[in-house]
């Protein structure tokens, strides 16, 4: 699903409230809160992630980014938290979406697809049909033996990401690498319905302010 008037933003590894503040000051239609991760620097205690739910406005969106599998172990990540959106950061077992749905009718559930090759299409299709909300396409790798599962600042085959907009009847953000010097191009070659971003606009680990504000200038 392409959005032809406004491409949304979700800033993602936010790790305070000062963060939260300064993502939504400045514009961002949803935060994410990363939890208990294999790898990545991006990681946020479920207690810090709970006290920025809270505080978050509307209309923004507060996306939980869990790398949990089984749905009873999602169900409690997300009670622990109270995030609107689960992400699902790793494949999960065909039946999840509609076990979560069914006892969380009111949470979003966005499935994240690591973008390797041309197969990762019919993955995305697949997740769509079985009721991700959304899709998200990162960059990780989630074939290593330590799982990489996102925030790894690469791009990857927009081509490919490109082709599952395309035919994907659910918003998809495109993520991984981007930054204030390739996000127009990634646009234009991609046309996603949102962008996620994390490292490219964090310097030392902290959200910063001029390049978060570039990138927004660049995308509004
Ligand atoms: O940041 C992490 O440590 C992380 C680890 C595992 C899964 C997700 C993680 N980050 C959250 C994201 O979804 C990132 O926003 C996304 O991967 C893009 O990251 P970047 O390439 O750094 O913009």
């Amino acid at each position: 699903m392409q959005s032809p008037f406004r491409t949304r933003v979700k800033i993602c590894c936010i790790s305070s409230l000062k963060e939260a503040r300064l993502a939504t000051r400045l514009g961002a239609d949803a935060l994410g809160l990363v939890g208990r991760m294999p790898s990545g620097p991006g990681v946020v205690g479920d207690e810090r992630a709970a006290e920025i739910v809270a505080a978050t406005p509307p209309p923004l969106a507060t996306f939980m980014l869990t790398s949990e599998t089984t749905v009873d172990a999602i169900i409690a990540h997300q009670l622990r938290v109270g995030a609107n959106t689960i992400q699902l950061v790793d494949a999960v077992a065909p039946d999840t979406y509609a076990l979560l749905h069914a006892a969380l009718p009111a949470i979003k559930v966005v499935q994240v697809i690591h973008v390797l090759d041309e197969r990762n299409v019919d993955e995305a299709l697949e997740a769509v049909q079985l009721g991700a909300d959304a899709l998200l396409l990162d960059s990780g790798n989630p074939t290593l033996a330590i799982k990489e599962l996102g925030g790894t600042g690469r791009v990857h085959n927009w081509q490919v990401s490109r082709q599952i907009v395309e035919q994907s009847s659910v918003p998809v953000f495109l993520a991984g690498g981007l930054n204030p010097g390739n996000v127009r191009q990634a646009i234009d070659s991609v046309q996603p319905f949102g962008l996620d971003i994390c490292s490219g606009v964090r310097t030392n680990g902290h959200l910063d302010e001029q390049k978060l504000e570039a990138f927004m200038n660049l995308i509004r």
